[in-house]
């Protein structure tokens, strides 16, 4: 295409929404323009079901639940019994995060907490880790760390850098199901360090759950500090505008109420049912276009802006764990999804971007610019060029270098990141994702693989435990081969194998003799402390 005609696509598909002051383009993403006409039906669809989402249907009929994320920033489309709910729990929030700062709620024999230690996995993870990256004050009221994952050494890393903070942290545990293993894992490890040290957890800790949770059974939440609810009608994946997000955000310093602010005037703009006009849909319409419906090519995110790192992260949740979908809405074996990656630019350009621009073509980027290069004035680095004439110019140019090479790409341009424009990021892929599903007829708002995944990690649980106690029981050293029979998995010699090696690695009793090299020639025995 010349670059004359390419001038004239940029204009027409380009959108900008004045009140955010953001731009999308999506004239690198190559499609007919009798694509849209054909999709039209399909996006009629699209509104259609998005509107009655937001007037309350049940949207996730897998889970029988309603999806209600949108009515978290305008409480007045919510169903009347929720509203007030919405409203006071945010009023809630403001109220203890006031307290805090201002030391009415601090730690005993001290002042202030200091810091925060926020556990939690998924979409109780990654929305405040991207959030708190992004905008959170360089100097904040409070300093967080998380606990993602049920990583021993990487809790240990946590808590030794936190040893003489502990009895200044703040600990806030989330989990919308309150049966999450990894999240349940890191509780315990946190309560025991706060036992040792010689604190009362309970006046440390803060639950963000659903009422009447398993967590919230089991640890008695009402005896903490505070507690917060998580809303049936929200999920994981959208959840960074509900208390998951907010409290933390707050804590820190983030304006939440700016945050929502942007959040529900992407909300207005992505609601207009004219997909030139929305967009949500004009990213919907991009992916369908250069995937063919069927998540043919990445979706590779890259933010040319430092505090946007996480974004790719957080979006992988939202779009691979709303989109990657084995059957759609009428039974159909799809296997459907986007895969999302991608870190930040120009960085990227000297890691993978090689690939990008030469290798396989299996891909579309999404480039993420950034008008404002900092809060104040730059130095020159050559005559008439800053370092932020050089981030736009590796942009640009690399762009171009992806288009010449028949590469596909989309630009979203933001004046600034605050909360304002991450509170419109985020609806702007919320709806975007939401609209998509609706276009490949999948439920967006469902996530069975992880159940899938959730049950086998027990039986290897339930495996390991089998083995300690039949081990106990015999004081022979055992081949593996006789070890899986007598544990009736004679199939499963293999897993055996791995779970008495982890165990004797980390001293648990577990005694491995012969040659390591020959899995098959080892003989396995156990031995407790007191033996
Ligand atoms: O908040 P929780 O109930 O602990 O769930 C944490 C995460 O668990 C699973 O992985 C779900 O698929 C995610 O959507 C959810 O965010």
């Amino acid at each position: 295409m010349t670059s004359k005609k390419l001038w004239q696509r940029y204009q027409d598909w380009l959108y900008f929404n004045d009140s955010l002051g953001l731009y999308l383009d999506i004239s690198r993403i190559p499609f007919d323009d009798g694509l849209l006409e054909q999709l039209q039906p399909k996006f009629g669809k699209a509104f259609a079901d998005m509107a009655a989402l937001e007037a309350g249907a049940i949207a996730n009929p897998d889970e029988d639940r309603m999806v209600g994320h949108y009515w978290l920033r305008d409480p007045d489309l919510a169903p009347s019994h929720l509203k007030k709910e919405i409203e006071t729990t945010l009023i809630h929030i403001e109220d203890f995060v006031r307290r805090v700062h201002h030391g009415i709620i601090h730690p005993p024999y001290e002042p202030q907490f200091t810091d925060i230690i926020s556990i939690g996995i998924g979409g109780s993870a990654l929305g405040p880790q991207f959030v708190s990256d992004a905008i959170a004050p360089d100097i904040p009221p409070l300093n967080i760390h998380f606990i993602d994952n049920t990583d021993p050494a990487g809790i240990d890393r946590i808590l030794t850098r936190l040893k003489d903070r502990l009895k200044t942290t703040l600990v806030i545990v989330i989990s919308k199901s309150g049966g999450t293993s990894e999240t349940r894992n890191g509780l315990l490890e946190v309560k025991h360090a706060y036992r040792e040290a010689g604190l009362y957890f309970p006046d440390y800790a803060v639950a963000l759950t659903m009422e009447g949770s398993k967590m919230d059974e089991q640890e008695q939440c009402d005896r903490w500090l505070a507690k917060f609810p998580i809303f049936d009608w929200v999920g994981g994946r959208t959840s960074e505008l509900s208390p998951v997000g907010l409290l933390s955000a707050a804590l820190i310093g983030i304006d939440i109420h700016t945050m929502l602010k942007g959040a529900k005037i992407m909300d207005e703009a992505t609601r207009v049912p004219d997909v030139k006009n929305n967009p949500a849909a004009l990213l919907a319409l991009s992916w369908y276009a250069v995937g063919d419906g069927k998540g043919e090519k990445d979706m590779v995110i890259i933010p040319y802006k430092d505090s946007l790192l996480l974004f790719s992260r957080y979006l992988q949740q939202l779009v691979m764990e709303s989109l990657g979908k084995e059957f759609d809405l009428d039974g159909n074996t799809v296997h459907q999804g986007i895969t999302v990656y991608g870190n930040k630019g120009s960085t990227d350009q000297h890691a993978y971007v090689q690939q990008l621009r030469e290798g396989v073509g299996n891909f579309f980027a999404t480039f993420i610019e950034v008008l404002e290069d900092r809060a104040g004035p730059s130095i020159e680095i050559e005559p008439d060029a800053t370092s932020g004439d050089f981030l736009f110019g590796c942009l640009q140019g690399t762009r171009e270098a992806l288009y010449e090479n028949g590469r596909a790409s989309l630009t979203i341009t933001l004046e600034r990141v605050d909360a304002l424009n991450i509170g419109a990021l985020i609806a702007l892929y919320e709806r975007a994702v939401g609209l998509y599903a609706s276009l490949i007829n999948i439920n967006a708002y469902n996530q069975p693989g992880v159940e899938a995944g959730k049950k086998a990690a027990t039986q290897f649980l339930l495996l390991q435990q089998t083995i300690v106690k039949l081990l106990r029981q015999t004081p022979e050293p055992l081949s593996l081969e006789a070890l899986a029979e007598k544990v009736h998995t004679p199939d499963e010699v293999e897993t055996v194998y791995k779970i008495v090696r982890h165990m004797a690695i980390n001293h648990r009793g577990m005694i491995l003799q012969g040659d390591l090299h020959k899995p098959s020639d080892i003989l396995v025995s156990y031995r407790t402390e007191d033996s």
